[in-house]
């Protein structure tokens, strides 16, 4: 029998998690409740990308992660509350939050905490699967969902993308090869996420992106995601008119995360 990878680890475990938190408050309650929510109140996740780039700037999604499966902890001093702040000084478009407990140690509750701390929309990282999950997001006021082409079948990426644009969110869709691309041009979103992460293996090169970049069409907003450690992987990004950017554990390890994002994109 195969080892399951931890993506596919990760997904089982979110079956369970959706199963457990739908005793306490079933998918109906919850669903009027996320129905009820104001859209005015959300903050424009794409649109905060789109104005960066076509400003000519770097669009960087600042990712709040305090741990993850291949590198373990990543920062010790840890307040959500203080690293978005620290973001928004630094020049970041955009914030992304890991709410997954159990692989990442994170929560939905620093989501919230880093959010209210500042005016950057902010996306839910996390593996969804379910759409409990995207109607949770809308209800800790995510403005936006990561959908990852791996992890779901194209009816269950085309349901979930209905769903969060339904309660006004942006979708961004992720990808990690050729056929994962094919499929997630079928969606309507137009932000399209390139992992140079495998995960499945977690083999990690900023190749994948490089590799890819000439079938996405002009009309995608393409952020490439991991990988970005120093000024010399943006530089080679926007040589390739590759402007958006997610980064994690760049920031993640820096004294000073809002600094160390101004270092490496400004
Ligand atoms: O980071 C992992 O170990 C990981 C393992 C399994 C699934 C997803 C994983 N990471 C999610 C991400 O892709 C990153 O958090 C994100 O793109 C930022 O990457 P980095 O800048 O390399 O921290």
């Amino acid at each position: 029998m195969n080892t399951p990878t931890i993506l596919k680890k990760i997904i089982d475990t979110k079956a369970l998690e959706v199963a457990s938190r739908s005793k306490s408050l079933p998918l109906n309650e919850l669903m009027a409740q996320a129905r009820d929510q104001d859209p005015a109140a959300l903050r424009g996740f794409y649109r905060s990308m789109k104005a960066r780039v076509d400003a000519g700037l770097p669009a960087v999604i600042a990712e709040i992660k305090k741990a993850s499966p291949s590198k373990g902890v990543l920062r010790e001093h840890f307040v959500p509350q203080e690293i978005a702040e620290s973001y928004e000084q630094g020049g970041a478009a955009c914030l992304s939050v890991l709410t997954d407990r159990d692989y990442f140690q994170g929560h939905e509750d620093y989501l919230q905490a880093a959010r209210a701390a500042c005016s950057l929309p902010v996306i839910r990282k996390d593996f969804l699967v379910d759409p409990y999950q995207i109607y949770e997001a809308r209800m800790i006021n995510a403005d936006c969902v990561l959908l990852i082409v791996s992890a779901l079948s194209k009816m269950q990426l085309h349901d979930l993308e209905g769903i969060a644009h339904e309660l006004g969110m942006d979708v961004l869709v992720e990808v990690h090869d050729e056929e994962e691309l094919h499929t997630a041009l079928t969606m309507k979103t137009p932000l399209l996420g390139i992992n140079n992460r495998n995960l499945h293996t977690f083999e990690l090169t900023l190749e994948t992106t490089f590799g890819l970049l000439p079938q996405v069409p002009a009309d995608k907003l393409l952020v490439t995601e991991s990988g970005i450690l120093g000024r010399d992987d943006v530089a080679a990004m926007r040589e390739r008119n590759v402007n958006a950017f997610l980064v994690g554990e760049a920031f993640m390890r820096a004294d000073n995360p809002g600094e160390e994002l101004q270092k490496l994109f400004f």
